[in-house]
């Protein structure tokens, strides 16, 4: 971001130099047998500097670095003036250059602590208080229905950033959920995924949450539309709407214009990225699923990791460290990919959002001064719960062709300690043992020894783990709202670190742009196969089957 590509760096030129000159010999058996104090080295504990109790241990030993390495990418941290930028974020000054926007997410999570000098920014307790006041009075049975009954399902309908903050943290937070009120979360243009929402719920008891930043995005208004309709098709008095439908958005204008009251809008700000939205009146559902105190752990829990990003030393900054690690194995060992695997079932969703939280954030080739980029940016995400894993794509990881950095993570307390926490210890012992296989492996000695001399060859071979696969693990006391919030600030701030680094800008999404232009110019030659013009011959190939088989 410093007007220079990230490959002009001195630092990137000499991490180029060290990786050709010393691959070989970044082996983790070798690393570890080296030094024995390599996991005091390269692990973090982390202490919220003030405010909720949250702590961590990030280990990053079982990576391919050394202390030379690790110096070398912090410098290129410096030399990329991540510092500086990220101040500059902290400070409102409009970072997102091609929308003239500031990136001020962390001043939902502020508290009035900072003075941050962008319009909006004063408001942000105000909403804060709107949805205090309505979530306390839904989940208490004040607020009632048209016909008198209190609300027991909520409907967030929403998309993209819309949508996977309030699921991921809602699944994420369940033990701290309010057992009898039911939430769904509607997201796909297909009427399947409304219409088997609606299937099970009652509009008399249903609350619609219309989640959207720009109110304008065609899956959502879509379907809040069909949702309003299924509504007054039982309760008739389009004044009853305003018992049954909030929206959630920055456009007061389309919102009234929908039929919903400024009295039950939920205001937010261009500067709130709608991936970066979770924080905001976005979160009303979580706000309701939780209750707003846990609401506002989980967001102190994010100031204080925003706090620790802002203030620790590079070496020391655990955003910053995750950051480079990522770099070192993207830009040099040209790893496409970058799994997370939470060892906690409450964290399913936890890949599905850094999916778009970090691929609609670096998934960009053009730099903020228009270059285009000669290195590989963000990576491909992606993950599942363990130990599902284990029994699905792990294979991969551990014996393919491709190495797969990861982030593993885990609780050390469940909250769900069935059987005398058997279940907990044996997801642990997984937790603890497949980074362990990644790095170590098994040797061909190893198999022979254990297979015993008539063992077929084909068979030792297909036996032998190759080991030196890295990854990190963090592990938390338990999984509550200010430790989510901090686990997910960490992310946000090395996706941050990452774009600075890579130079581009990581908080537009015009990438998601031509398709819905496409999409809509073909809406309306779907009626008939004359309309369907100026397309390639496979679209209207397509078209036309479609045309043909359709039914209604
Ligand atoms: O909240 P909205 O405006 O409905 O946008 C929903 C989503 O739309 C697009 O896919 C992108 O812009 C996403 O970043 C956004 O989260």
């Amino acid at each position: 971001m410093s007007g220079k590509l990230a490959s002009e760096y001195s630092a990137w030129q000499k991490l180029q130099q060290i990786y050709d000159s010393e691959k070989t010999k970044l082996v983790l058996k070798d690393l570890f047998a080296q030094d024995p104090q390599r996991f005091s080295k390269f692990s973090r504990e982390y202490k919220s500097p003030d405010g909720p109790d949250v702590s961590f241990l990030l280990d990053f030993s079982k990576n391919l670095i050394t202390e030379p390495i690790l110096d070398t990418l912090l410098d290129l941290v410096r030399e990329a003036q991540v510092e500086t930028f990220r101040d500059k974020m902290f400070s409102g000054e409009h970072i997102n250059t091609s929308e003239d926007r500031a990136v001020l997410h962390i001043a939902l999570r502020n508290f009035n602590e900072w003075k941050i000098p962008e319009g909006g920014v004063d408001e942000v307790s105000g909403v804060l208080n709107h949805i205090k006041e309505f979530s306390e009075q839904v989940r208490s049975g004040a607020w009632k229905g048209y016909t008198g009954k209190p609300i027991n399902t909520i409907v967030n309908i929403g998309i993209g950033g819309s949508d996977l903050g309030p699921v991921m943290v809602t699944e994420a937070l369940k033990a701290y959920s309010k057992r009898d009120l039911t939430a769904h979360f509607v997201s796909n243009i297909d009427g399947t995924h409304l219409a088997e929402t609606l299937r099970i719920s009652d509009p008399e008891t249903t609350l619609f949450i219309i989640a959207s930043k720009t109110f304008t995005t065609q899956e959502t208004i879509t379907n809040a539309e069909s949702a309003r309709d299924w509504f007054l098709a039982t309760a008739k008095d389009k004044a009853h709407v305003a018992k049954h439908f909030v929206a959630l958005s920055t456009n007061t204008k389309a919102v009234t214009a929908f039929g919903i009251s400024e009295a039950n809008m939920f205001q937010f700000w261009d500067w709130v990225g709608g991936r970066y939205s979770l924080w905001s009146a976005i979160g009303l559902s979580i706000a309701l699923v939780i209750g707003y105190d846990n609401f506002e752990q989980l967001l102190k829990g994010a100031h204080a990791m925003d706090k620790h990003f802002r203030t620790a030393p590079l070496e020391q900054n655990l955003p910053v460290l995750l950051a480079v690690i990522g770099i070192w194995y993207n830009d040099f060992y040209g790893a496409q990919t970058h799994a997370l695997l939470p060892y906690d079932q409450y964290l399913h969703k936890f890949a599905d959002y850094f999916q778009q939280g970090d691929m609609e954030s670096n998934g960009k080739s053009v730099t903020k001064g228009g270059q285009r980029v000669d290195y590989q940016t963000g990576p491909i995400i992606w993950g599942a719960a363990g130990t599902n894993g284990q029994h699905s794509f792990y294979q991969l990881v551990h014996q393919g062709t491709k190495l797969i950095p990861a982030d593993f993570l885990a609780p050390a307390t469940t909250h769900n300690p069935i059987a005398h926490s058997k279940h907990h210890r044996i997801l642990l012992s997984n937790f603890f043992a497949q980074p362990e296989a990644l790095a170590f492996g098994k040797t061909e000695e190893e198999v022979r020894q254990e297979l015993g001399p008539n063992a077929s060859e084909p068979l030792v071979k297909s036996k032998v783990f190759p080991g030196n696969r890295p990854s990190n693990s963090i592990l938390f006391p338990v999984l509550d709202p200010a430790t989510l919030g901090a686990l997910i600030a960490l992310y946000e701030h090395k996706i941050f670190t990452q774009g600075v680094v890579w130079g581009i800008n990581s908080f537009d999404q015009m990438g998601v742009e031509l398709g819905k232009v496409l999409a809509k110019n073909i809406l309306s030659q779907l009626e008939k196969p004359e309309d369907v013009k100026n397309h390639d011959s496979s679209t209207t190939g397509l078209i036309h089957y479609y045309q043909k088989h359709r039914k209604e």
